[in-house]
């Protein structure tokens, strides 16, 4: 009898003994599995975190803001670009923020990060994401921004046809307005002015009525209002760079811009950012005169076929132009 009950006493061990070790190897494995899905492996509760005043932002203490954080996977990205990658970062069921995180360490992510904020720091318009505070850390510079729940235009024009909406005319017509808008009030209402230098349709995003809000401070050039550029190196992105002179066939679109930005057609004429490196107002109405011609044609500044055929939007379109203008005109 005394046997069986040692025999007994022996089992329960080894069965406890058993389930205990499966839990702890589990443990084990899910923080493993936690640490390789989170974005956030170091700690970063190190750091200054800076909230500009706003009702909205109430809810969110640095302490939230910090524990939601390290809770971000890459489930919560919304996109990147070349400075750095976008999540969203729920506060609760009706509350969520856009967050860009620039890795320290290189010179240029940190001027751009200096950049969002000297451009970003006071704007307000209906046209502008704003942007709710940052958080500097050793390892990470963080952006708080406004969601912007309906994407970016870039990706409603050419997108995965799964997500993919077709705009109407009437959306189309609102959002380009709604972009010169943002666009004139950097150009005329800053003070100093700012200059974008990186317009296009992936930094303009759209609101939850489809309104137009300009976005992406990265590149932002401040100047005085008694100056007519700033001399920089040149950056933007191929296809919305301007040229040194203005090309036919955004004649048309700069009629618009020129209607709405208050830009006279001689002075978008005589852009030469590509050529100089002079950064000018009139560089971000000529990119935006590209996104204009996104718009009216559902295509890429440097589609797959125009690569092919060594053309891009604005020669293509204007190869039509001259074909309109020899039927027409002629
Ligand atoms: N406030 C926001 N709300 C919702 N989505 C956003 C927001 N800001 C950015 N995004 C998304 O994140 C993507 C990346 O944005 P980001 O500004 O980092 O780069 P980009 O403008 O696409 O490229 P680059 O930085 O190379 O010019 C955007 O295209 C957009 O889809």
């Amino acid at each position: 009898m005394g046997n069986v009950r040692v025999l007994a006493l022996y089992i329960t061990i080894c069965c406890i003994a058993f389930i205990v070790s499966k839990v702890i190897i589990s443990f084990l494995l899910y923080q493993r599995w936690k640490r390789k899905h989170s974005i956030f492996q170091d700690s970063i509760s190190v750091g200054k975190m800076v909230i500009f005043r706003s009702e909205l932002m109430r809810c969110l203490t640095e302490d939230v803001f910090l524990k939601k954080t390290m809770k971000l996977t890459n489930k919560d990205i919304l996109g990147s670009g070349g400075y750095g990658t976008v999540y969203k970062l729920t506060v609760n069921e009706s509350i969520a923020f856009a967050v860009k995180r620039l890795n320290r360490g290189s010179e240029d992510r940190d001027k751009g990060f200096e950049r969002e904020l000297k451009a970003m720091g006071d704007i307000k318009h209906r046209n502008i994401v704003t942007l709710h505070g940052y958080f500097r850390s050793p390892q990470y510079n963080l952006l708080i921004y406004e969601l912007m729940p309906n994407g970016s235009l870039d990706a409603l024009l050419h997108g995965k046809s799964s997500n993919k909406t077709t705009l109407d005319w009437h959306s189309r017509y609102k959002i380009a307005v709604g972009a010169a808008r943002g666009i004139s009030y950097l150009h005329h209402d800053c003070i100093p002015h700012i200059i974008h230098r990186d317009i296009k349709s992936s930094n303009i995003l759209l609101d939850d009525n489809m309104e137009a809000r300009v976005s992406d401070f990265g590149l932002a050039t401040l100047m005085e209002p008694d100056r007519t550029h700033v001399s920089t190196i040149v950056a933007g992105t191929f296809g919305y760079l301007a040229p040194g002179s203005l090309s036919l066939p955004l004649l048309l679109c700069v009629c618009v811009c020129a209607c709405v930005l208050h830009v006279s057609n001689s002075g978008v004429l005589s852009t030469e950012y590509y050529e100089t490196g002079r950064a000018t107002a009139k560089g971000d109405v000529y990119s935006f005169g590209v996104v204009l011609l996104e718009l009216l044609t559902g295509k890429r500044p440097m589609d797959e076929t125009f690569i092919e055929e060594g053309t891009k939007l604005v020669t293509w379109v204007r190869s039509y132009r001259t074909l309109y203008n020899f039927v027409f005109l002629w």
